[in-house]
């Protein structure tokens, strides 16, 4: 039987990591069910000592998830793994996991400790996390940039104290594969007790080689575990792709001969979600979940595929998750064929009644959009849960005005902790104009970062999802709104941003 290579999603761990991208519980838990759904082997849900905020979703998800074993970060200290273990305790399974810097950059500089301290400190995390659950995973942080000697020191001694996992960190993406891979494989040669735990690779992505090296890990070093997030997400440049990992270990299986427990045809669903929910768009030519993965424009590629699909295609679009339009929804479509296609794209709604809802905002668009697609469903449907996550701004109405050479203007209705309040501004644009309006009642004094609008389908019917991106007191948030009429998602999409900034205040301070 071959060996598995266990997948670790730490979307909502290292993936929250990039600025804006920070997540409601709700919006958590929601990427946490799809996970579950795609079959991740271990999902790290958060860093319980970061926040109340992230300790609650930590607590949450260990409550609902229980195909997967839930995981949370932990600094190599008491405090921080007390409070992972308290957050994972509804676990049926958990693991934590506790980290440390090994490089003598990161030893002198930031934790301004002397080698034989962390020594000490690796040691004593990992006995005292091992006093909670047997499943326990450590990092020698910035491992790529560390001393071998030390490296094996540290890692054997956390292997007698009872870690069972050893996760190989290229923390800053220096690694280059055939390096990194030889680091992993001479560490696992050299450390005696070194097969009493499964290794693990986690690597960033600043040179573009996240997902090579990581693959060098598992074929050159024998790593079985890969640390990596749905679309990449990840702190700075990002981190290695689940989607790329698990098809290049599915579709070249002869060269990595290795099982996953994956359900790939999971895999665009929550590409989907996770870019709906952090506003993160996936660009048209990302492997595997962009746009263009499996599209052909050109005639000899165009009648290739038309004989022989495989002449270029390596992998079938429906294996990942990408659906063919078997049946066309529009307004005449009932309540069946919509909560079918719901169950096509993995969108488990809670109740009948966010059904109805979810429902009937479906027709309204109907009416407006001769043909629904899936990308128009998913933002239906998360715009219908974001109105019930964080209801203190929600959008009622807008009505605008521009003419060629007059400065646009534009009226805003919106309710604020339940009250109605009509608002006026003008702007540069439409969109400046409606911010400006907005922020006659609100005076969030929050600075917007980044504005963008994409096209959820084709044509000049289709959908506008409007990202802003708003910044407060040292607070980043990401805000998405979906409408035919983008300077009407750009209102949504601003409101949605401020009741994040809103609820993140209130999670950081609840007396707010
Ligand atoms: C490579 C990675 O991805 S690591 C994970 C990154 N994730 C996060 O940082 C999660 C969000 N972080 C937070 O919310 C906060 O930084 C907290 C709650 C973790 C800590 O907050 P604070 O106590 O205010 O400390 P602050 O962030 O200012 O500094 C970090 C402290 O932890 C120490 N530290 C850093 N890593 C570790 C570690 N692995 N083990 C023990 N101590 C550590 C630093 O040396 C510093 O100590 P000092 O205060 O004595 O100088
Ligand atoms: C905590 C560790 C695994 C990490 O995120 C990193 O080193 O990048």
């Amino acid at each position: 039987m071959a060996d598995k290579l266990i997948i670790f999603d730490t979307t909502l761990r290292d993936g929250e990591q990039s600025p804006g991208a920070s997540m409601t519980k709700d919006e958590k838990i929601r990427i946490a069910k799809q996970l579950e759904r795609l079959r991740v082997d271990v999902i790290e849900a958060g860093f319980a000592a970061a926040s109340p905020g992230d300790f609650e979703s930590i607590k949450a998800i260990a409550g609902i998830i229980k195909d997967s074993t839930v995981c949370s970060l932990s600094r190599a200290n008491d405090r921080d793994i007390s409070r992972a273990a308290e957050a994972l305790a509804p676990a049926e399974r958990k693991r934590i996991h506790t980290f440390i810097a090994t490089s003598p950059l990161h030893m002198e500089k930031k934790l301004r400790m002397t080698p034989d301290q962390v020594l000490e400190q690796a040691k004593l995390a990992v006995r005292f996390a091992r006093q909670f659950t047997d499943d326990v995973e450590f990092s020698p942080e910035d491992g790529s940039r560390s001393d071998m000697d030390f490296l094996c020191k540290v890692i054997e001694s956390v292997i007698n104290e009872g870690a069972r996992t050893i996760n190989f960190a290229d923390t800053v993406g220096y690694g280059v594969p055939e390096l990194y891979g030889q680091m992993i494989k001479t560490l696992r040669e050299r450390i005696p007790n070194s097969d009493k735990a499964v290794w693990s690779v986690h690597c960033h992505n600043d040179l573009g080689m996240a997902v090579a090296n990581s693959l060098a890990g598992v074929v050159i070093g024998g790593a079985r575990q890969v640390e990596c997030t749905i679309n990449g997400l990840g702190e700075r440049a990002g981190n290695t792709a689940l989607e790329e990992v698990v098809m290049a270990v599915r579709t070249r299986r002869d060269h990595f001969g290795l099982d996953l427990s994956i359900d790939t045809a999971q895999i665009v669903p929550a590409s989907k979600l996770v870019s709906q929910i952090t506003g993160f768009a996936v660009q048209p030519n990302k492997a595997v979940v962009g746009a263009n993965a499996f599209a052909h424009a050109s005639g000899i590629h165009q009648d290739g595929v038309l004989k022989a699909r495989d002449t270029y295609e390596i992998m079938r679009a429906e294996d990942v998750g990408w659906t063919a339009n078997k049946i066309v929804l529009g307004k005449l479509s009932g309540r069946n064929a919509f909560k079918q296609r719901l169950e096509e794209l993995g969108i488990g709604l809670e109740s009948e009644t966010e059904l109805n809802a979810a429902f009937s905002r479906f027709k309204e668009l109907a009416d407006r959009k001769s043909e629904i697609f899936d990308e128009d469903i998913i933002a239906v449907v998360a715009d219908e849960q974001h109105s019930h996550d964080n209801e203190f701004y929600r959008f009622v109405s807008l009505a605008q005005r521009s003419e060629t050479g007059e400065r646009p203007s534009a009226k805003v209705v919106f309710t604020m902790d339940g009250k109605e309040l009509s608002c006026s501004g003008e702007g540069n644009g439409p969109v400046d104009a409606t911010v400006n309006a907005i922020e006659t009642e609100a005076r969030s004094g929050a600075e917007l970062l980044l504005f963008s609008v994409n096209a959820i389908t084709t044509g000049t019917q289709s959908q506008g999802e409007v990202t802003m991106r708003l910044s407060k007191s040292g607070r980043i948030v990401n805000g998405v709104g979906a409408d035919p009429d983008i300077v009407v998602a750009s209102a949504k999409a601003y409101l949605s941003a401020l009741n994040k900034l809103h609820s993140k205040a209130e999670r950081l301070n609840p007396q707010l």
